[in-house]
């Protein structure tokens, strides 16, 4: 599924790695994966431990760790309605994360950074699947633009900082992911964790129909965390360039697809209904692969298989508690 060359970080042994967000769904997998490599010297730090917003605090924190290798996973994230309802939190907060976070690495001397960027950077109808050169070609979806603004500066930031200093940052487009770990709150999650939660608790209560929001129509491309983290540790290891890469799983189903897979691993056997008061969003993102195919990478775990299993993981590890309790509240660090 992967490989020869991933069976190690790829790192010297004493290399100093720093996982931005590492408690959140890809900063976590980034971590399982490099424990599963052998990383012996990873840096990690809380939200409530070091805020990345703030910039003598960033600045103070790599100055002391000196961080050699950084996969900034720290951003301010959510679903469609999370993106409508606080543009403002969404692109301070990431235009502040990815500012503090590339300056100061660059400052003191992290030898390369890679950048999570999001295959909402590319415009709303550009051509599909979605190729790198589409960007900034169109205009964007409305529903996440300041989220996707934010995104498209660290991708600029990134390249100014390789052009004018020499840093070796590097820039990964990720396809929408899932897995363990996610954001299951019932009103801010993305999709996918947001309908386990919602037909799990259906099954919990004994309804018999569960309300999907918007027409069920748009397309959507999902990508397991694990294989997220797998592609990210590659790049790290064998991709310097200015150009941005996508990653994508090319599974695609319409959200009402999605909905019927997600009945299918909780148990829901009753009616859904949808509800087109609630937004779309883009009508389609799936992603071109064609750089990561030409390194050598592919996704490795299907899209049925990997809600049964996730389902099966958050069920286990207690993150479906029925109220709004936020699944991070309860994840361990
Ligand atoms: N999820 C998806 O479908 C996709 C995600 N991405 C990108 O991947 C990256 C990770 O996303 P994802 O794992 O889903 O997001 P999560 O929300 O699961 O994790 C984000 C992490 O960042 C931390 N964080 C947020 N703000 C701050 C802050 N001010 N200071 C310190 N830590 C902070 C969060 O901590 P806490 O929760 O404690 O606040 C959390 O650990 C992001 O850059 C995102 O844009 C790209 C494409 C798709
Ligand atoms: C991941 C990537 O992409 C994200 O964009 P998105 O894919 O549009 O976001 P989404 O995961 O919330 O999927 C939304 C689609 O799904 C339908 N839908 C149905 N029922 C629920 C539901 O219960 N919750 C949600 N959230 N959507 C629902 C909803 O009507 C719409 O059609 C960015 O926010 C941004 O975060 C980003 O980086």
């Amino acid at each position: 599924m992967y490989p020869d060359s991933m069976s190690e970080t790829g790192f010297d042994a004493s290399a100093r790695i720093y996982v931005a967000g590492h408690r959140g769904l890809a900063g976590a997998a980034l971590v399982r994966r490099l424990r599963q490599a052998g990383a012996e010297h990873l840096i990690l730090r809380r939200h409530d431990e070091l805020d990345l917003t703030n910039q003598a605090a960033v600045e103070h924190f790599f100055a002391e760790h000196r961080p050699d290798y950084v996969f900034l996973a720290a951003a301010r994230v959510g679903g469609i309605r999370a993106n409508s309802t606080y543009p403002a939190e969404f692109v301070h907060d990431n235009l502040a994360i990815q500012n503090n976070i590339i300056h100061s690495a660059w400052r003191n001397g992290t030898r390369k950074l890679l950048f999570l960027g999001s295959s909402c950077i590319y415009p709303k109808l550009a051509p599909q699947p979605l190729r790198e050169d589409s960007l900034l070609t169109a205009p964007l979806e409305s529903s996440n633009e300041w989220y996707a603004i934010a995104k498209i500066a660290g991708i600029k930031t990134c390249q100014a900082y390789r052009r004018q200093y020499g840093f070796d940052a590097i820039c990964a487009m990720p396809t929408n992911l899932y897995g363990p770990g996610d954001n299951f709150d019932p009103l801010d999650s993305h999709v996918l964790p947001g309908l386990i939660r919602r037909f799990h608790e259906a099954v919990q209560r004994g309804d018999d129909t569960v309300t999907i929001w918007g027409t069920g129509t748009p397309l959507r491309e999902f990508m397991h965390v694990d294989d997220l983290a797998d592609a990210a540790l590659l790049l790290m290891q064998r991709y310097s360039s200015e150009e941005i890469v996508n990653i994508g799983s090319g599974d695609e189903v319409s959200i009402a697809e999605l909905a019927q897979l997600i009945a299918e691993a909780t148990g829901f056997r009753g009616r859904m209904e949808f509800d087109p008061s609630r937004p779309d969003g883009t009508p389609r993102k799936r992603l071109d692969t064609s750089r990561m195919d030409a390194l050598g990478w592919k996704a490795g775990i299907r899209l049925q298989a990997g809600i049964v299993s996730t389902y099966a993981a958050v069920v286990a590890d207690r993150e479906l508690p029925l109220g709004n309790i936020r699944a991070r509240q309860i994840r361990s660090s």
